[in-house]
């Protein structure tokens, strides 16, 4: 990959942890990263998108540590909306990231194309920097599926000068919570794909490309494509996040 090209490690804790258990997965993610001072100058971005109610926690345990801290939703309302969070608020607190569009979310939670872009203009407003998660729904062809991210990449976006204020989080919905991540092969010539199309609409260099979908140790060797990886479950055990650290390190 080239060294000019941004690099993002991370990952969201979902709902997967309680309380406590954030709190000891943080420490040990922090010293982790403690132990890592080439990341910053490798331009390597380690983020962590935990569960509203520890994000301040976040800041104050990972942030010290060089640990972007990140939101996993964010409402495009404001005012009378109740059990929501808005992008000034997160802004305010110094979170720096925000989730926008997860297949979770667009499957459960009523997150349409409409909702992403309305949410994805708020973001950005506040000065946030959308993760915005896109991917096709079932395996298949390469093209069909940069066809699908493309369109959902605009639709969000809108504006195609705004595509360079978000980093692009490719997730083939087929493999997200699967046993394995998606082929190499498929991952390099989706993302391929995604940043040719997306450089075109902007006249200029793509936003940074991850790869999320049961992603961990031993992927990003094989990605050459991607600029980084977006980990869910195999991020569980924080010695996998260090070793996926030290996959970034070493390429
Ligand atoms: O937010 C992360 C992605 O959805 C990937 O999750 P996963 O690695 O558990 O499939």
């Amino acid at each position: 990959m080239p060294a000019e090209r941004a690099r993002w490690i991370g990952t969201s804790t979902k709902m997967y942890f309680g309380y406590q258990q954030h709190f000891d997965w943080m420490s040990a993610v922090a010293r982790i990263v403690e132990e890592r001072p080439a990341l910053a100058e490798a331009g390597i971005t380690p983020f962590v998108i935990p569960s509203f109610p520890v994000l301040e926690s976040a800041l104050r345990i990972l942030g010290p540590a060089g640990v972007t801290v990140g939101a996993q939703a964010v409402s495009q309302d404001e005012g009378a909306a109740t059990g929501e969070v808005g992008a000034g608020l997160l802004a305010e607190m110094g979170v720096r990231l925000v989730e926008i569009g997860h297949a979770e979310r667009r499957a459960r939670y009523g997150e349409t194309d409409a909702v992403v872009a309305a949410k994805t203009r708020v973001a950005i407003a506040a000065g946030l920097t959308p993760l915005l998660c896109v991917g096709e729904a079932e395996g298949g062809d390469p093209e069909g599926a940069v066809r699908t991210v493309v369109d959902q990449c605009v639709a969000a976006v809108g504006d195609a000068a705004l595509l360079d204020r978000i980093v692009v989080a490719y997730e083939p919905v087929w493999a997200i919570g699967a046993p394995a991540p998606a082929g190499a092969d498929h991952v390099n010539a989706v993302v391929a794909g995604i940043r040719s199309s997306l450089t075109e609409l902007i006249g200029g260099p793509a936003p940074a490309i991850v790869y999320g979908g049961s992603a961990g140790p031993g992927l990003l060797a094989t990605v050459p494509e991607v600029d980084g990886l977006f980990l869910g479950r195999f991020a569980h055990d924080p010695a996998n996040f260090g070793r996926v650290l030290d996959e970034a390190l070493a390429r």
